[in-house]
């Protein structure tokens, strides 16, 4: 599956450990989403976007903010003036699902010219 299959694919509601990837299906996934890595304890997806200055960063907030609004996963966002670190889990299954994927590759898709 690459980035483009991902990001058209739609969260659904992922509960419980039978719904976590397993780390085979984490480095395969990986692969697809240039930039984003395991978070040091391994229960996260992460990865630091830079911007211009802080209207770019907040734009880019506002955008993420709206798609995972739309499919009702929600980031762990840390940002300054000229970037935003995006995080992804699922703490309904407690570590990564492939939600914690389709949004890292939504995300990807929001910034893709
Ligand atoms: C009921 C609702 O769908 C759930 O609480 C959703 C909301 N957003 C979520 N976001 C994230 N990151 N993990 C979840 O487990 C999660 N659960």
């Amino acid at each position: 599956m690459n980035t483009t299959d991902l990001a058209t694919q739609h969260c659904r509601p992922r509960k419980g450990k039978e719904n976590a990837v397993d780390s085979a299906q984490v480095s395969n996934l990986l692969q697809q989403l240039p930039g984003w890595q395991l978070h040091a304890d391994g229960s996260a997806i992460v990865k630091d976007f830079k911007f211009a200055d802080f209207h770019h960063t907040l734009g880019f907030i506002n955008a993420v903010g709206f798609m995972a609004n739309h499919e009702d996963h929600h980031p762990d966002l840390e940002a300054g003036y000229g970037h935003c670190q995006v995080l992804w889990s699922t703490h309904d299954v407690g570590g990564l699902s492939l939600n914690d994927f389709i949004c890292a590759a939504r995300v990807e898709a929001l910034l893709a010219r």
